[in-house]
């Protein structure tokens, strides 16, 4: 175990992430969750990658392990060219999930500065940093008032703020609007979009929704579960610059078709 954790897998030059063979197998109670397997997959600089796939087919488990927080049982995988443990130590990411989880107690502000007042960080620089985060998500004057006077849309904003507040290049998303409606969603895809192409940030994000990924993505991860393993990667032509109605072209319309037919060959019968 500790070997697979230890190994970096060869990628290319500009390879943020890499991995080979991959795997990742649980001990349960109730005998070996096979959670990961045979994963090989580069994600170059500045690139947008989604994770689609049934439920159980280790979308988490994969950008987990990419963070270090689990220990993958088998394969390679480095993360800016250091182990994911000695990414994690560096702080090489931000990681935003799927709710919120903001401190009640504390302002919007006080939220996006802890854990840069756990790092340490000279008060001056923790203040410039929450201001220009907040900017770019759009909280700029929202920074004294508490999580229950936001909506929940503005919530999600705040906690992708504090995943920035590292100005990490590489931003791990766990389904970050699974639980919003559609209208906020569109919205802050829109924004994401931008927040994306302003910062050259590399975005590995997980969804359930064929065209939030599709509108998202330069690539798509399509999964499959038991054993949970990438059984599709589609590159998308579509432009950098996405209006929303993007969604009715053709070519949107011919990849989510394709992510479709992934999800399907990979679907198991219960
Ligand atoms: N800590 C754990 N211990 C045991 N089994 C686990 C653990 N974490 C995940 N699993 C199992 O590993 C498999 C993959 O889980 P994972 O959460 O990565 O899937 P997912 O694709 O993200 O699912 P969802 O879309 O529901 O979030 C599942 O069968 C899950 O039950």
């Amino acid at each position: 175990m500790a070997e697979a954790r230890a190994a970096t897998a060869p990628g290319p030059a500009d390879a943020v992430i890499s991995a080979r063979g991959l795997d990742l197998t649980f001990q349960t109670a109730d005998g070996p969750v096979h959670a990961l397997k045979g994963v090989d997959l580069d994600i170059r600089r500045g690139e947008f990658v989604s994770f689609i796939g049934p439920s159980g087919c280790g979308k988490t488990t994969f950008l987990r392990c990419i963070a270090g927080l689990e220990t993958p049982t088998g394969g390679t995988l480095s993360v800016n060219g250091m182990t994911a443990d000695e990414a994690r130590r560096s702080r090489a990411y931000g990681y935003v999930f799927q709710a919120a989880g903001l401190y009640p107690w504390r302002t919007i502000g006080g939220n996006v500065r802890l854990p840069l007042e756990i790092m340490g960080f000279p008060r001056a620089e923790r203040d410039e940093r929450v201001a220009r985060v907040l900017e770019l998500v759009d909280l700029a004057g929202f920074e004294k008032k508490f999580p229950w006077q936001l909506s929940g849309g503005m919530q999600q904003r705040a906690s992708i703020a504090r995943a920035l507040a590292f100005d990490a290049d590489l931003l791990l998303m766990d389904e970050p609007f699974g639980a919003l409606d559609e209208i906020v969603r569109d919205r802050l895809n829109e924004e994401l979009l931008r927040l994306w192409d302003r910062t050259g940030k590399t975005i590995g994000f997980v969804t359930h929704s064929i065209p939030e990924a599709v509108y998202l993505s330069t690539r798509i991860v399509v999964m499959s579960p038991r054993p949970g393993r990438i059984t599709d990667v589609i590159d998308s032509p579509l432009p950098r610059e996405r209006p929303l109605d993007i969604r009715d072209s053709r070519e949107f319309i011919e990849i989510a078709h394709r992510v479709r037919e992934g999800l399907r060959a990979g679907h198991v019968d219960e």
